[in-house]
């Protein structure tokens, strides 16, 4: 019986719109928003330069970040009760170290995921959001990070392989640990959620139909 505040994470690759629709979602369902920590990463923009180089730093500071955030976030608000909408899910940690990293380093990566992710609370829905690899492109040049402007087509590429990969129906129970929970895929490429209604009133059905599905198995009533 899940005891928690209803958790949705939203994944997807770089410049899918995690984000826009983690704001949209939360201002309609009135959940608390998870964020997650991007420019605080102080590896990242070197990371950019040289891949190889930074690549160890670099998933480690995204782990040991988002291991603490989704505790806090056990604590302090699922376990009250309340629901979260997070802009990503943990197992992005292992779908980028599984093209950031070498071998060696990923079979050791993997184990210490394991061990840390093991006791977080995870997520009873997330929205796999996918978009072409043109439309990301477009996307993270509009967005103009500084750290993103020489963005290699051939990472975004990896990245949505890797991401078709682990949110594959038959990879799912493999990849996600503890309850299996409901995935709501989405491809983006032509959806407007911010400015067309019709395709927020698309997705917000959906989202609605997946936390109605839950609700008799929840004991908390959000
Ligand atoms: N459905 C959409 N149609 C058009 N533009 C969009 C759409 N969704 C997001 N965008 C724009 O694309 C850019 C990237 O969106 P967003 O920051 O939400 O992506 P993200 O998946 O959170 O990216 P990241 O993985 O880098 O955190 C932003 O400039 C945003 O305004
Ligand atoms: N290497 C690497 N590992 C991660 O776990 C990870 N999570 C996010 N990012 C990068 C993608 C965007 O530039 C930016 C915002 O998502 O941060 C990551 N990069």
């Amino acid at each position: 019986m899940n005891n928690k505040g209803i958790f949705i994470a939203i994944e997807g690759p770089i410049g899918a719109g995690k984000t826009t629709l983690a704001n949209l979602l939360n201002d309609y369902l009135g959940y608390t928003l998870l964020r997650e920590i991007v420019e605080e990463n102080p590896f990242l923009s070197k990371f950019y330069t040289d891949i190889k180089e930074y690549a160890l730093q670099t998933e480690a500071f995204f782990l040991f970040n988002r291991v603490k955030q989704l505790e806090d976030v056990n604590k302090n608000i699922l376990s009250k009760c309340n629901g979260v909408v997070s802009d990503y899910h943990i197992v992005k940690n292992l779908i980028f170290a599984g093209i950031t990293l070498d071998n060696n380093q990923f079979h050791r990566y993997k184990q210490v995921y394991n061990i840390f992710v093991n006791d977080l609370p995870q997520p009873d829905i997330i929205i796999y959001l996918n978009s072409n690899t043109d439309v990301l492109m477009r996307r993270i040049a509009s967005r103009d990070r500084s750290f993103e402007r020489q963005m290699d087509r051939n990472y975004i590429d990896n990245l949505r392989n890797e991401y078709k990969y682990y949110f594959n129906p038959l990879s799912i129970k493999h990849n996600f640990t503890g309850k299996e929970p409901i995935i709501i895929e989405v491809d983006n490429s032509d959806l407007d959620f911010l400015n067309n209604q019709s395709d927020k009133k698309y997705i917000i059905d959906k989202v609605e139909k997946a936390i109605s599905s839950l609700g008799g198995n929840l004991e908390c009533s959000n």
